[in-house]
């Protein structure tokens, strides 16, 4: 685990969003994939000691989904049998074998294992009173994972990686599927309604696709390979990005698919997957934070039972490891106020956002964490949250691990409130015309 091959990095990669590699977010990685500034994941101060750590972790590099193979192959077809002129990229592109199939279907990668391995290694390391092999054996350590297979293999992953690190043998390992924690937003059923059956939630996404930004893109990608610009499409423009993406996570290869994007039509396919995130996932509809409400309201369950059992001296859990999807880490970063602007993210504002916060290549790449330590200290509990093992800073306070209590304080109404039933069922009589 010494050095990773440095790759050739495609220059648009740090545009990929939620189809972009961790190492883009933390690229000291590179050069040593299991390192850990230890420094920069110490207890706030000496006299705390770390009681429980709950991460909320994204699956870790995976193959396109069905949908998205499909629209590589149309890519495919339309170039090989269509695209002329000399350029020697474009030589390599026709020569290029499609070898995506639609069973790949979202499954891990290889590389994806690796993810999880790595940063099962990292955490060990980092919080190593919460993650022993001693509270593994004990089962002192819960994972939790979504059903889907690429999750469900992610955390097999994450358990081999501790395997690995202590280098053990005879662990029987354990997961539970709960999908109601992990997969919420399936189970609530006014997102489902308004949002992910409603064709109109995603109206801004739609609306940018015929904007002038993207219709620049398609022009520029025709012309640079000789096909009339009617005949590619918006979906081709992201197909190319997309293809561009998938060849490096998952082969850490800069494809000459690569060749056919510049800078700005990687920023305007980046700004259209994040119009994309920020109506379906994050603050574009209320409901889509609100979804993620049950897993919130457990995450600090655990907190405070850890405490509780602290105190009364019995150790039962040191650390909860849950994996799902940037579905599940998106509206509960939102949740938390986490990468709000000012203004919404619209089909018009592209050049506005050019600085926006809310940017998925920088929050939740493959194998992004959420995750939650809670500390006693001399003066009370306190709270440190990291995302992507960097330190975070909760939304106004300016404490970068404030007491427990004034957390909660802090969440108060959405800790009281925000009920599933209350949030998520809908009236039988509204179910054909759920208001957003
Ligand atoms: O555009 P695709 O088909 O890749 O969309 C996926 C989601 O991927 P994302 O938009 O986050 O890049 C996938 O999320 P993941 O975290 O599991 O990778 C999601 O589970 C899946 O349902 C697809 O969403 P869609 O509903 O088809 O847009």
């Amino acid at each position: 685990f010494s050095k990773l091959a440095r790759p050739t990095v495609p220059a648009i990669a740090h545009h990929f969003g939620t189809k972009g590699r961790y190492e883009e977010v933390n690229p000291h990685l590179l050069d040593h994939i299991l390192f850990v500034n230890k420094s920069l994941v110490a207890p706030p101060s000496s006299d705390c000691r770390a009681i429980h750590m709950v991460s909320v972790i994204r699956h870790g590099t995976r193959y396109p989904t069905t949908k998205n193979v499909k629209k590589i192959a149309r890519l495919f077809d339309l170039v090989s049998s269509h695209a002329s002129g000399s350029a020697s990229w474009l030589n390599d592109i026709k020569t290029w074998k499609m070898w995506y199939t639609e069973d790949m279907d979202g499954r891990l990668v290889e590389k994806g294992r690796d993810d999880h391995r790595h940063l099962a290694m990292r955490l060990a390391q980092s919080f190593p009173t919460l993650i022993s092999e001693d509270h593994l054996r004990a089962n002192r350590i819960e994972f939790i994972t979504s059903s889907k297979h690429r999750c469900v293999d992610s955390v097999k992953a994450f358990q081999e990686g501790l395997h690995r690190f202590w280098d053990v043998e005879d662990m029987d390992y354990k997961h539970y599927v709960d999908d109601s924690l992990m997969r919420f937003f399936d189970h609530c059923e006014r997102f489902v309604e308004s949002v992910e059956k409603n064709k109109t939630a995603l109206k801004e996404v739609e609306r940018f696709k015929s904007s002038a930004e993207m219709d620049a893109v398609r022009r520029k990608i025709s012309s640079r390979l000789q096909i009339p610009y009617s005949q590619f499409t918006p979906d081709m423009a992201e197909a190319a990005f997309f293809l561009c993406s998938y060849e490096f996570a998952i082969k850490s290869e800069n494809s000459p698919w690569c060749d056919l994007l510049d800078e700005s039509d990687a920023q305007v396919l980046e700004y259209k997957n994040d119009l994309k995130q920020y109506w379906k996932r994050g603050y574009g509809h209320d409901i889509n934070r609100k979804s993620s409400c049950p897993l919130f309201h457990d995450i600090f369950k655990r907190l405070d039972k850890a405490a509780d059992h602290y105190r009364s001296g019995e150790v039962k859990k040191t650390a909860t490891i849950q994996v799902g999807h940037g579905e599940t880490l998106l509206p509960l970063l939102s949740l938390m106020s986490f990468y709000k602007d000012k203004k919404p993210l619209t089909a018009e504002n592209f050049s506005l956002q050019h600085s926006r916060t809310f940017r998925t290549s920088q929050i939740i790449p493959y194998a992004a964490n959420l995750v939650f330590v809670l500390y006693e200290c001399s003066d009370g509990l306190r709270l440190q949250l990291f995302l992507n093992e960097k330190l975070m800073t909760f939304p106004n306070m300016n404490h970068s691990a404030p007491l427990y209590e004034t957390v909660r304080k802090h969440y108060s109404k959405l800790l009281s409130g925000c009920e599933f039933n209350k949030e998520c069922n809908v009236p039988q009589s509204n179910l054909r015309n759920t208001e957003l």
